[in-house]
């Protein structure tokens, strides 16, 4: 049972902002209300954009880029000092262990913060020297300039994880945010406009509103005249709907969009670190992580022992309360969200799948029935063209086929509309350089998952996204450049 249900308000221009119209936030653990949200209307998303507009024209827009780092690590000291706070309200949310909001969620919004203030206090720009006809020395460089004001759109996935890898960056670059977080987990965006404020970060360069996404504050947001760049992170149809959007004026955009990635595993794998690699990435956070695999392809020989190895590790997968000790896996994030899974559960029997395992819902016998909770699933026996083995599921459920040839296995990977990551499990070092570049995918991990370097390039191809961020990415796509050219 949650406490006494809270008031989550908007934060526009440096004051936290109540609305007449609000939306509540459900609990997946036990369908309990958390609270309710202030809804913001087109009125409202006016005034946090004209607040990010004049942000630019006042103090913020002064900082130099030593002073914005700064700021940015300020913003991590206060993450830092209410840690506890922001996981119980990411837990609140979303039902996830407590262990992974720790370790995972708030760790990255730190770590979000400090990455981009060390990259902003060591970015360098270009500089040319050259002969010019008349025989002068022409000096060319380029300097860094912010956007303006960029809309910054999150899932509810990984809420404080994906928020701030936006935001950290978008505020390093000098621009003024205005942040839409999603509708089902408003918590930790509002905490986090509370360790804004307590930063002092000036009235208008971080801006929150509260919504939904058609006709509502998403919406509102993305088609402000006054927006001049979108950063999105969310499902692929909704970035299409939001690039159309962006197209009136021609906003930059920035997409980290939906997935179905692949596992490949090699008979020559350490097999044991192959199944506790899979399990974690296809059961990570309930399967709702856009990097997870929902598609496995292992090599003949160790199949069937394989899809045994991995029945009894997913069986063996603690499902449960999140600060249950040892909890492996949380709810889905809604009823809605589940049913979504469950109907594709079902789908999967009509395209005739074998069920290794799960498929259903767990009976716990108490309040959490009244969640949002599936058993983790593993499937076998489809085609390549069915529709569990090509659409993205978002859920703890994978589908596992024999492959005999890398060639086979490279061509059925790249069998998708998507293409964001694949995971390769093999000790053969002359294969992993030779087929990891063969991918059309923006990230292959070799005998790991979700392992990441901040400073990397991040982000898909095809309808897994556009653009990459990420180190120098992410200043280059937060920032407009002016090339300067110096004849003396
Ligand atoms: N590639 C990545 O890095 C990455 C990371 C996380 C999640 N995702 C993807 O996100 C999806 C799950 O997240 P979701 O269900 O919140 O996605 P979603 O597209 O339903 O919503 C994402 C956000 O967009 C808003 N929104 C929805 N319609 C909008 C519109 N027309 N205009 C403006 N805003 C709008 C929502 O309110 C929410 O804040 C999955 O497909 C997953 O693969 C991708
Ligand atoms: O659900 C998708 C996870 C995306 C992760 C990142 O964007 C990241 O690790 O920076």
């Amino acid at each position: 049972m949650n406490p006494s249900p809270v008031l989550l308000r908007n934060y526009i221009a440096g004051e936290f902002v109540t609305t007449k119209t609000t939306f509540a936030n459900i609990s997946p653990v036990d369908g309990t209300l958390i609270g309710h949200v202030c809804e913001a209307d087109a009125d409202l998303v006016d005034r946090a954009v004209r607040a990010g507009k004049a942000a630019q024209q006042g103090p913020w827009g002064q900082y130099s880029a030593a002073q914005r780092a700064q700021l940015l690590h300020k913003i991590a000291d206060g993450i830092e000092r209410r840690f506890d706070e922001f996981v119980a309200a990411e837990v609140a949310d979303t039902g996830r262990p407590v262990h992974q909001a720790r370790t995972l969620d708030i760790a990255r919004g730190v770590a979000n913060f400090r990455t981009f203030a060390e990259l902003i206090n060591q970015a360098g720009n270009e500089c040319f020297e050259m002969r010019a006809a008349d025989g002068s020395d022409v000096f060319s460089f380029s300097v860094r300039k912010p956007h303006g004001v960029v809309a910054i759109i999150s899932p509810w996935n990984l809420p404080m994880l994906l928020l701030t890898w936006k935001v950290a960056p978008a505020m390093a670059c000098g621009n003024s945010v205005v942040i839409k977080p999603s509708e089902d987990t408003p918590s930790t965006a509002t905490l986090l406009a509370e360790v804004m404020h307590e930063a002092g970060v000036p009235e208008g360069a971080f801006n929150l509103v509260h919504g939904f996404g058609p006709n509502s504050a998403g919406e509102y947001l993305t088609k402000h005249p006054d927006i001049d760049a979108i950063t999105f992170t969310g499902e692929s149809r909704t970035g299409a709907t939001i690039m159309k959007v962006a197209a009136e004026g021609v906003r930059d955009v920035s997409f980290e969009l939906g997935g179905k990635n692949a596992a490949v595993v090699f008979a020559d794998c350490d097999f044991d670190a192959a199944v506790a690699g899979v399990i974690r990435s296809s059961f990570t956070n309930s399967g709702q992580v856009c990097l997870c695999s929902e598609r496995v392809y292992v090599e003949r020989p160790i199949f069937d022992r394989f899809v045994a190895a991995l029945k009894q590790a997913a069986e063996n997968l603690k499902i449960g309360y999140p600060d249950e000790d040892g909890v492996n896996m949380g709810s889905l994030i809604s009823h809605k969200h589940r049913d979504k899974v469950m109907a594709y559960f079902d789908l999967a029997r009509d395209e005739g799948a074998e069920v290794v395992t799960g498929g259903g819902i767990p009976n716990f016998g108490d309040e959490r029935d009244r969640g949002a909770y599936v058993q983790p699933t593993i499937w076998t026996g489809l085609p390549d063209d069915a529709r569990c083995v090509r659409e993205e599921i978002f859920g703890p459920v994978c589908h596992i086929a024999p492959f005999d040839t890398e060639e086979e296995v490279i061509r059925r990977v790249n069998d998708s509309a998507y293409g964001l990551a694949t995971a390769v499990w093999t000790r053969d070092l002359r294969r992993a350089h030779s087929i990891t570049r063969k991918f059309h995918v923006g990230m292959v991990w070799v005998n790991t998952w979700f392992l990441r370097d901040l400073r990397t390039p991040f982000g898909g191809v095809r309808l897994s996204g556009i653009g990459r961020e990420g180190g120098r990415h992410s200043l280059d796509f937060y920032s407009e450049i002016t090339t300067i050219c110096m004849h003396p």
